[in-house]
């Protein structure tokens, strides 16, 4: 299957190289505007195919969408990230641009395509796909939650001192500093609630640290992450492709679903052949539904500065 990344920046060509190195898909497409540069990237990274051993396809164009033409999915990964000091919703005015242009290339190509969104302020630039796409819902995905659950699992491991092939959790909400949500109540080791080894205010501090997660890299690098932004990429399109139905939480449109209509928030999702197959409902306890809300209400007022 052909899957298009659009960026072939520090998070476009580590979504290409993981995709390559799990070697489940035929053919990756890499896009950028800079002359050269997705070709030179898709070079490079065809030159580590046989010391890596996998045999995807990779390619690059400069703004050729007629290279991208029948793309099962396309990622989008092009636009500015942000500096140390900064948040993700002040990229909304470089971006909104950017992601708007790259959706109706790659629609106009590709009509059945399933996007997923990666360019920041995350959550808003998912409601503007669906805003000037015209693609059905279940086929635009926001990328955030894979990413802030990873993160979560690496603090989870941290405090309990423990491989992080022991411990499970999920965030959801908003992929922002202050508007994430990790499920703490849910969060476990071997199936064993958290609260059973942590107290409340070294759980408290995990959960702080995995919100700032996207920003305390961004202040040690210089500019926002790339190898776990790319890895969760992949595991998002590895669950298209393969049709595994994992659930992976997704900022995706909502339609009444946690109290929310009208706005791209996190929620679990099943990932499958069609997209999101399905948005799946779970309890959450009454300061989680209270914080779900808090953090949608900040979306909406970002979603606001589009001006639809
Ligand atoms: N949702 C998430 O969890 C994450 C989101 N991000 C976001 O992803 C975006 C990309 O980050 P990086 O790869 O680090 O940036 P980068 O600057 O390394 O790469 C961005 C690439 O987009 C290209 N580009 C710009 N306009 C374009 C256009 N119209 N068409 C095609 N390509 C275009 C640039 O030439 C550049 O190569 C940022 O907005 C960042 O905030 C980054 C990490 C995680
Ligand atoms: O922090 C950023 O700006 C990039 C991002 O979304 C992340 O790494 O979570």
């Amino acid at each position: 299957m052909k899957v298009t990344v659009v960026g072939a920046g520090a998070v476009g060509a580590s979504c290409a190289e993981y995709i390559a190195m799990k070697n489940f898909n035929s053919e990756v497409v890499l896009v950028d505007i800079k002359e050269g540069f997705a070709e030179g990237k898709a070079m490079d990274l065809m030159q580590t195919a046989s010391l890596n051993g996998f045999d995807t396809k990779i390619t690059g164009t400069t703004g050729d969408y007629s290279k991208t033409a029948g793309s099962k999915v396309a990622v989008i990964t092009s636009g500015i990230p942000r500096k140390p000091g900064m948040t993700r919703e002040e990229l909304i005015g470089i971006n909104a641009g950017i992601v708007k242009e790259v959706t109706q290339n790659l629609v106009k190509h590709s009509p059945d395509v399933i996007i997923i969104v990666v360019s920041n302020p995350m959550d808003t630039m998912a409601y503007l796909v669906h805003k000037t796409s015209g693609l059905p819902k279940e086929r635009i995905i926001g990328m955030g939650g894979a990413l802030d659950s990873a993160r979560f699992k690496y603090r989870l491991a941290e405090a309990l001192d423990c491989p992080i092939s022991d411990v499970d959790g999920m965030v959801i909400a908003a992929h922002s500093d202050t508007g994430m949500l990790p499920l703490l109540s849910k969060a476990t080791r071997n199936g064993v609630s958290i609260s059973e080894f942590l107290d409340e205010s070294t759980q408290n501090n995990l959960a702080e640290a995995t919100k700032v997660g996207g920003a305390t890299l961004t202040k040690l690098l210089g500019t926002s992450a790339w190898y776990a932004p790319g890895a969760a990429v992949s595991v998002l399109v590895q669950s298209i492709v393969c049709d595994q139905k994992k659930m992976i939480p997704c900022s995706v449109m909502l339609d009444g679903e946690y109290g929310e209509s009208d706005i791209c928030m996190g929620v679990p999702c099943i990932i499958g052949k069609n997209g999101i197959e399905k948005i799946v409902d779970i309890s959450l306890t009454d300061s989680e539904k209270e914080s779900f809300a808090t953090a949608a209400k900040a979306v909406r007022e970002v979603n606001g500065d589009l001006g639809f």
